[in-house]
C-alpha cells in the first residue's frame, strides 16, 4: 500500500492507472517551501508528511510545474496559484500572442518510507494553445502534444507520454527492482 499525499484527484487518478500497488489518497497538506526548485519542495514534503503520518508505509509526494519559454518559465513551482488566481484561460491569453508557445511540464516525486528519500523526475515538452477537451485536470486543456489536448487524451493515453507518466515509470521500475 502506498500512500499518496496530495489534495489533488487527477493526479491519484494516473498513479492508480499506472502503478500496480495499491494507491490510498491521503489528503494531508505538506508545507510546499518556497523554491524555484520542485526537488526540493517534495523531498522537504515527503519527510514531513512520513512523520506527521506515521511509519504505517511509505508515502509518496509529487510536486508538477508547467514552464512557458515565452514566460520565462513561469509559473513553474506557482502552478498551483496561478491556476487558482489567473485560471488557466488567463495562462493561455498570456500567451497567445507570442511566438513562441513553447511549454514543458515537469512532475517531481519522492517516496519515503523511513529510510532515504528517493525521487523520480519526469519531463514532457509540448505548446500552450486555446483550451480544447474536457478531460484530466489542470492545466490539461490548454497543454498540447502531438496535435492533441492532455484533456483530449484518455488517463493510459496521457500516462504513455506524460511528465507524470514518467516519473511513475521510474518509481515503478524502483519499486519492482527493491522487492
Ligand atoms: O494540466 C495539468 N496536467 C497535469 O498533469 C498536472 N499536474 C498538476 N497540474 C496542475 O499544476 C499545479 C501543480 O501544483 P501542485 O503540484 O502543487 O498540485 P496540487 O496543489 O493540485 O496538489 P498537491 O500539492 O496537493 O499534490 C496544480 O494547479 C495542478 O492542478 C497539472 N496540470
Ligand atoms: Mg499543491
Amino acid at each position: 500500500m502506498i500512500r499518496f499525499v496530495t489534495g489533488n484527484e487527477g493526479k491519484v487518478r494516473e498513479a492508480r492507472e499506472y502503478l500496480p500497488a495499491e494507491v490510498e489518497q491521503v489528503d494531508y497538506d505538506y508545507a510546499e517551501v518556497q523554491s524555484d526548485d520542485l526537488e526540493t519542495i517534495v523531498r522537504r514534503g515527503a519527510r514531513e508528511a512520513y512523520e506527521e503520518l506515521g511509519a504505517d508505509g511509505g508515502v509518496l509526494v509529487d510536486d508538477t510545474g508547467l514552464f512557458v519559454e515565452a514566460l520565462s518559465g513561469f509559473p513553474g513551482p506557482y502552478s498551483a496559484y496561478v491556476d487558482d488566481t489567473l485560471g488557466i484561460e488567463r495562462v493561455w491569453e498570456l500567451v497567445e500572442n507570442e511566438e513562441n508557445r513553447k511549454a514543458a511540464f515537469r512532475t517531481v516525486m519522492a517516496y519515503y518510507d523511513g529510510e532515504d528519500v528517493a525521487t523520480f523526475e519526469g519531463a514532457v515538452r509540448g505548446r500552450i494553445v486555446a483550451p480544447r477537451g474536457d478531460g484530466g485536470f489542470g492545466y490539461d486543456p490548454i497543454f498540447e502534444y502531438d496535435g492533441e489536448t492532455f484533456a483530449e487524451m484518455s488517463t493510459d493515453e496521457k500516462n504513455a507520454i506524460s511528465h507524470r507518466g514518467r516519473a511513475l515509470e521510474k518509481f515503478a521500475d524502483w519499486l519492482a527492482e527493491r522487492e
